[in-house]
This record gives C-alpha cells, sequence and structure tokens, in this order.
C-alpha cells in the first residue's frame, strides 16, 4: 500500500495480535482492492503500551506470517498509520474518535473489556474504572473512550460514525449500542439528554463474526520471522491461513469496501455468530481445559489425542448444532470437520493457557447456551458438562495468583479448601455471575459435572480415554 496516499479514517481500540492478523490485513486489501486509500488505522493499545512501542520506531509496519497448509509467503502489512497507548494518553483516543476524518471505530477489546453487569447484561456502573470514567476523568475503558469520543464528535458536529465490534460476543454490535447507551444515560442530565439523541441519529453499531485462529506471538516467532526477513519485526503476528468475517451492512456513515476483500456482507450475523461460538469457540475452550486438565500445551496437542476429538465432535454434531439455526451458505457437518482440521495445524502453536484464558467471560457463551437448550429439551448435554467441568478442575486446580481471569478473586472465595468433585462443582455452580439458579439448580446437570470432574481429578487422562470410548 503506498503510504504517502494512506488517510487516517480507523480508530482500532484493543491492537492485539487479531487486530493486526484480521482487521488490519482485510483493510489493507479493501484499500489495495478498490483504490480508496481513506483508511488508514489508528491503532489504540488498552491496558499495557507494549505494541504502540513496538510499532512506533517501524512506522506502524509489522509482517504477518501464516501458518499451515496453504499459508502465504510473509507479508508487510501497511495500514496501521500510528499506535498510541490509551492508558498513557487517553485524550489522544477520544480527539482521534472525534476528527472528522474518523468514520468507522473497531474493537477487540477482549470479552472483559466491556465491562458488562453478568447479572443484567449491561454496563457495569459499579465498576471502579467506568465510575471514574462516568465522573469525567480523561477516560480508560473502552466503552467510556468511545462515548466521551462520540460527545465530543456530536459538540463539534464531525458527523455519523459507525462502531464496529469485533469481539467474540453474541450480538456483539447490539452489546456495543446498549453499553455505549447505558454510559452515555448515566452522565449526569445536561450532558446526557443531547448526547442520547445525537447517538440516535448518528451512530450505528452493526454486528459482525470474526474469524481466524491467532496465538500469542512467541519470541521463536520474531526469531524465525527475522531469519525471513533480515529485520528484527517486534510487532510481528502468526496466523492460520484461514480468515472470515461477516458484517451486518448497517453502516452510518462511508466504510471501507472490505468485500473487496472478501468480506461478507449479511443480514444475518446472529447465525453466523451462533455458529462459530457454539462449535469453534466451544470446542476451543473444550480442548483447552481438557489439555490443561491432561499437560497437552497446545490446542493442536489436545485435538490429536483421539479422546478429545471424539468429544468435541460429539459436542458440536449431537449437543450445539441441533440448537443453532443455520445461516444460508453454511453447511454444519463441513463447517465442524472443517473446525477439528483447523485446530491440528501443528504450526500454528495456539497454547491451551491462553485460549483458557478468562474462562468466566467466555463459558456462558460458548457453552452454557448449548447445556441450556439440551437440558430444556430433555436431553443429556454429555460432552458440553464435560467441558464445563475441565474447567471447573481448571479453576480449581490452579493455584490463586496464577489464574488468568478477571473473576479470579470471585471464583477464589467459592472455592473450598478441600478440593473434590463433591465440593467443587457446588461452590462453583454458585457462582451467579456465570451459572443462572435455574443451572445450578438442575440434579442431572450437577451429577455430570460432578461425574466429569470426578474422572478428571482421579483418573486424569487414562480415565478420560475410557470414559469418552466407553462410557
Ligand atoms: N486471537 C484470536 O484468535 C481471535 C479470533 C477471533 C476474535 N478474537 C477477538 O479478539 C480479542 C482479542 O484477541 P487478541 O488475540 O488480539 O488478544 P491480545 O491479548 O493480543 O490483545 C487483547 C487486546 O485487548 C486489550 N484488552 C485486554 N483487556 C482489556 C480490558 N479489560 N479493557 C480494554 N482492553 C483490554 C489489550 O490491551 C489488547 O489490546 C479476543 O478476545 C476475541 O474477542 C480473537
Ligand atoms: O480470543 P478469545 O480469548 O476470545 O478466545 C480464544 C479463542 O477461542 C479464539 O480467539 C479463537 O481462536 C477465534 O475465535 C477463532 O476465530
Amino acid at each position: 500500500m503506498p503510504r504517502d496516499k494512506l488517510q487516517p479514517g480507523i480508530v482500532h481500540l484493543g491492537l492485539g495480535a487479531f487486530a493486526r492478523a484480521h482487521t488490519a490485513v482485510m483493510t489493507e486489501n479493501a484499500m489495495l482492492a478498490s483504490g480508496d486509500s481513506d483508511w488508514g488505522i489508528t491503532g489504540v493499545t488498552q491496558r499495557s503500551d507494549t505494541v504502540a512501542r513496538q510499532l512506533a520506531p517501524q512506522d506502524g509496519l509489522f509482517t504477518v506470517t501464516e501458518r499451515g497448509s496453504g499459508a502465504a509467503p510473509l507479508r508487510i502489512v501497511s495500514s496501521i498509520v500510528e499506535a498510541i497507548s490509551g492508558r498513557d494518553n487517553p485524550r489522544a483516543v477520544t480527539d482521534h474518535i472525534a476528527a472528522p476524518s474518523t468514520s468507522v471505530v473497531t474493537l477487540t477489546v477482549t470479552e472483559k473489556g466491556y465491562r458488562i453487569d453478568p447479572h443484567t447484561g449491561t454496563l457495569n456502573i459499579n465498576d471502579d474504572q467506568v465510575r471514574a470514567d462516568l465522573a469525567g476523568q480523561a477516560p480508560q475503558t473502552s466503552i467510556g473512550q468511545i462515548t466521551r469520543g462520540l460527545q465530543a464528535r456530536a459538540r463539534t458536529d464531525a458527523g455519523p460514525l459507525t462502531v464496529v465490534s469485533c469481539d467474540n460476543l453474541p450480538g456483539n454490535g447490539e452489546l456495543t449500542a446498549r453499553l455505549v447507551h447505558a454510559f452515555a444515560a448515566a452522565l449526569p442530565s445536561a450532558e446526557a439528554d443531547p448526547l442520547v439523541s445525537w447517538l440516535d441519529a448518528n451512530v450505528t453499531f452493526p454486528n459482525t463474526m470474526v474469524d481466524r485462529m491467532v496465538p500469542a506471538t512467541t519470541a521463536g516467532d520474531l526469531d524465525a520471522v527475522e531469519r525471513v526477513l533480515g529485520l528484527r519485526d517486534e510487532a510481528a503476528v502468526v496466523a492460520e491461513p484461514f480468515l472470515q468475517w461477516v458484517i451486518e451492512d448497517n453502516f452510518a456513515a462511508r466504510r471501507p469496501r472490505w468485500e473487496d476483500a472478501g468480506a461478507l456482507f449479511s443480514s444475518d450475523v446472529a447465525a453466523w455468530e451462533a455458529a462459530k461460538l457454539r462449535l469453534l469457540n466451544a470446542s476451543h475452550s473444550m480442548l483447552a481445559y481438557l489439555g490443561l486438565a491432561t499437560g497437552k500445551q497446545t490446542i493442536s496437542d489436545a485435538v490429536r489425542e483421539d479422546a478429545f476429538l471424539t468429544a468435541c465432535a460429539g459436542m458440536m454434531a449431537r449437543e450445539a448444532l441441533p440448537t443453532i439455526s443455520l445461516p444460508q451458505g453454511l453447511d454444519g457437518e463441513a463447517y465442524c470437520a472443517q473446525v477439528l482440521s483447523r485446530f491440528a495445524n501443528p504450526a500454528l502453536g495456539h497454547t491451551t493457557a491462553k485460549v483458557g484464558s478468562d474462562g468466566s467471560q467466555k463459558i456462558g457463551l460458548r457453552l452454557l447456551t448449548t447445556v441450556r437448550r439440551n437440558l430444556d429439551a430433555g436431553s443429556e448435554p454429555r460432552w458440553a458438562a464435560l467441558a464445563v467441568a475441565a474447567w471447573m478442575h481448571h479453576v480449581a486446580s490452579t493455584p490463586a495468583a496464577d489464574l488468568n481471569d478477571p473473576l479470579a478473586a470471585e471464583l477464589q472465595a467459592a472455592l473450598p479448601a478441600t478440593r473434590t468433585a463433591a465440593t467443587v462443582v457446588p461452590a462453583l455452580l454458585g457462582c451467579r455471575s456465570i451459572f443462572d439458579g435455574g443451572l445450578a439448580a438442575h440434579r442431572g446437570f450437577s451429577d455430570l459435572l460432578t461425574h466429569w470432574y470426578r474422572i478428571i481429578d482421579t483418573h486424569g487422562l487414562d480415565g478420560l480415554r475410557n470414559e469418552i470410548n466407553h462410557g
């Protein structure tokens, strides 16, 4: 992409590995294909300034290395025009969102970055950072940054804008809209009233489904890139060749021609997202927790264990697929087979620890809908319960300081001193941030969890193999 032609048009919040390997690539491809170069990305790192520091001396340039069958050669991506630290420079974030040249804000800030109250499904206004953002500090939360940026935009009449969430959340656009509106409505009424009306008339939040497995970059990856490139790229990312983006065509203003880069514009994003979350992401989490319980470092190691492959395939085909109205054009069985073969990619190195992080934010979306729907239909969610039991085992067997989860303190407080199937399962089922009362009180579900937990805890891999294959 000729850099001198590139104009900033997008602000991206959460400049992690995924955004670089997906959103930045798709945006560059769209600009190359359409010749419209108004979509340079201002990337914002959120909690740490690492990526901004890595990209600054490289003028925003970085490489993407594809790994696996059909991998393209290493490529340099040039769609990021600037990278800033939102933590250290929050005013710059709102200024960029308010700039008339910006007409799209994209975000990948992880599930926990949305500050959702699990009890209400809307913004957690008791969260300390949300309260501080509402009180007028230079905003630190993503929702605070977006809403304050939009407020500045409204005041300066900078024009309409579209907010595009690219996180793995069902109805991610509607959710982001709800949170931004809740933030705006919680401001003093002299600020809230004009802002809410302006949002209604000027901002849209399309739902999206994004898909590309992008592990955290390792030191070994950086060395490998250096050998090919002859230069050290501190911001390099690796990814599988597969790449998909389904977007609802609901834009308030101009947008990149992402369709020219292969994105699918669809009015059925909810169905695509449900399929991805309950098939791909649910199996991913299952493999992560089974792998963590049995010493497997990567997802490909875990899926190469025949018993785990059987459990994943069984959960997708028998428990999750029947709960999903598939979008037009998606063959459910072919999709499940493709997912399992993508997981088996040995070159990707996606770790069970990374996929298994933040479980409290993920299992409800990925697994519990399937559990509930099966229980309601009178069928046994045998495999989904195995995945949930494996998550419980991970929580109960990980030292408190090492549990990578925003609810780590709450989970640890719920756990009993003596940790067995009979004590851990009811204790964790009691966490209302994750399990609703109906699910927690369901005898069949808790029996299944106790059964699987006991096997994992007392018989390990051999017990799992035996029970999965012959149980
Ligand atoms: N990596 C993948 O394979 C993949 C695929 C599809 C979708 N996604 C989506 O992208 C998200 C990010 O994945 P990644 O691989 O880039 O992860 P990453 O760890 O590389 O980056 C995460 C980004 O989110 C920000 N963040 C973390 N906690 C936050 C918080 N509490 N508030 C605000 N920002 C916060 C970080 O600062 C960072 O910029 C995922 O959670 C998922 O929703 C990832
Ligand atoms: O990125 P997370 O932490 O939400 O989830 C981990 C993985 O399941 C996920 O990133 C998948 O790799 C991705 O959703 C594939 O598109």
